[in-house]
């Protein structure tokens, strides 16, 4: 199906943003995006090269020139202009995300205002940039920081969040006098695009924002963007293998980097947690899209006093999704993003089958609905040796491990090499903070399983990467703190 947009301008096809104009590839090259859910043709995009991407990190260099010395208060306006352009094409964005994505059509209006929401916050920030004043240590000698934008930054997303992975970027980079390459993901150009439409119209200036596109090439543009000396900065958001991969390109000149990568998080519930608001969290962090976010639950541990309760109550809520293609009224949840995706998913379930686990709803795919449909499940007697202990499924299985203490769950929860988010529910005011502290992730949810705020630091530990999105702290990430001395300072009034 071909869904109408109110404003189809926002659907470009064949070209690339580059220096405020809508290019092709320079080789002709074009590569195929599909329907998730039905497979269909949506549409072509520019197969980026090399030379490509050089030319649209030239541009960014002489933008940020003159973009760098804007007013925080220029740059403000002009994120916020973007911001209100996002609110006021949310329908077509949401449209473009669910037809390149998948995800079902309130899910996708979320996410555009979840990533509309960084422009606003960013802007808020952009006018506040402030260095420090230091006392020194040497008589006379007066000290002050400045914050600098740190230049030019190449920004790699992934297709899970068509539009916020992406804004949570920008809106810091240019926030701080920073100009952008963005690489959107293969998957899903099309809505980065329309959101470079409307950096164009809300007067963002030519160069300061540049969106390319690849899907074979992506090898190259990552190696181009990762060891141009231009590039001062990369921010990457995928897989723990591709972030490692890009870290060690980019020690070749030493830029600043920000990684968010792969997690596996915990999900506990204690004997003592409020079930119900429990079940409600589960369903929450383990099923939205369809269990496609790094920050999704993946083990879960249920303490056995009410470990069959609690199987019975998600089991009973999951039974209730309805499974379809995004658009379609009343669907809850959508297909995965590509047959790797499903191979995954059924390989753990599988897995977990074979060494004991039982399904006690879903556990196959839907061909019915399309090649990319996987039923929402749910799984009881999940055990250490199972793949899904230690793997990312990124999929809409949920299975439930049982613990019997505190201390074993903790061990249980932080016997991984990754550590983004870790979620648990208890009403026990000192076992919540004991628990929180001694969780390995960068992000804990307690007695609730939504997380994503733009004002909330947002980041992990371990092999899940470093750096912080969101907040003040994501500002930093594109600064550079330069110190200056005055010296001669304290010489005495002159009569
Ligand atoms: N921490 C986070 O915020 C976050 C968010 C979304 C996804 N993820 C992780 O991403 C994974 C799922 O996405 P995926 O399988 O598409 O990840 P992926 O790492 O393969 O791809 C992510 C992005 O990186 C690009 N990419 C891939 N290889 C590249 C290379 N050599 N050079 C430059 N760019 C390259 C892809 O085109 C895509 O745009 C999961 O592990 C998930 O946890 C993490
Ligand atoms: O998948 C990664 C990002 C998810 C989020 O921002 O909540």
């Amino acid at each position: 199906m071909v869904p109408k947009l109110k404003d189809p301008s926002l659907f470009k096809q064949d070209v690339c943003y580059v220096n405020g104009e809508w290019v092709k590839a320079r080789s002709g090259k074009t590569f195929e995006v599909h329907d998730p859910a039905t497979g269909q043709l949506i549409g072509t995009c520019p197969e980026f090269d090399a030379e490509d991407t050089v030319k649209a990190i030239e541009a960014a260099e002489v933008a940020f020139e003159d973009f760098r010395h804007k007013t925080g208060r220029e740059r403000s306006k002009l994120l916020r202009k973007w911001y209100d352009l996002m609110v006021e094409n949310a329908d077509d964005l949401a449209t473009l995300i669910t037809w390149e994505n998948g995800k079902p059509t309130a899910d996708a209006k979320g996410e555009v205002t979840y990533a509309a929401n960084f422009f606003e916050w960013f802007s808020e920030e952009a006018p506040r940039i402030y260095g420090d004043t230091i006392p020194s240590s040497i008589p006379g000698n007066r000290v002050f920081t400045i914050k600098e934008p740190v230049g030019v930054c190449g920004l790699i997303t992934p297709w899970n969040f068509p539009a916020a992975m992406i804004t949570r970027k920008v809106g810091p980079a240019l926030a701080t006098g920073c100009t952008v390459v963005c690489k959107a993901p293969g998957e899903t150009p099309y809505t980065p695009l329309a959101l470079a439409e409307l950096a164009h119209r809300a007067g963002i200036p030519k160069g300061v924002v540049n969106v390319i596109t690849a899907l074979h090439n992506t090898p190259q543009v990552g190696e181009v963007l990762t060891t141009n000396p231009t590039v001062r900065k990369i921010s990457f958001t995928g897989s723990t293998p591709v972030g490692k991969l890009l870290m060690k390109q980019c020690s070749s000149t030493l830029k600043k980097l920000s990684l968010e990568l792969g997690g596996n998080a915990p999900f506990i519930v204690f004997d003592d947690a409020d079930v119900d608001t429990a079940v409600a969290g589960a369903i929450a962090s383990k099923f939205r899209s369809s269990g496609q976010t790094c920050v999704c639950a993946n083990r879960i541990f249920v303490q056995r006093g009410i470990y069959d309760e609690f199987a019975t109550k998600l089991a009973a809520k999951v039974r209730e999704f309805k499974v379809g293609h995004g658009f379609d009224q009343g669907v809850t949840h959508g297909p995965l993003i590509h047959h790797r995706a499903i191979d995954k998913v059924e390989q753990h379930v599988k897995d977990a089958e074979s060494k004991g686990a039982k399904v006690v709803f879903g556990g196959h795919k839907l061909p019915d609905l399309g090649a990319n449909f996987f039923q929402p499940t749910v799984l009881t007697g999940m055990t250490a040796d199972m793949a899904m202990a230690d793997e990312e499924t990124f999929g809409p299985v949920a299975g439930l491990f049982p613990f019997d203490t505190e201390e074993e769950v903790v061990r249980m929860a932080n016997s991984t090499q990754v550590g983004l988010a870790g979620y648990f529910f208890s009403q026990d005011l000192q076992r919540v903070n004991r628990v929180a502290e001694h969780l390995e992730v960068g992000m804990v949810g307690v007695n609730t399983g939504l997380i994503s705020d733009p004002a909330s630091p947002f980041g992990g530990v371990k092999e899940s990467g470093f750096g912080r999105e969101g907040s003040s702290y994501g500002v930093g990430e594109y600064q550079v703190t330069k110190m200056i001395t005055y010296g001669g300072m304290g010489k005495p009034l002159q009569s």
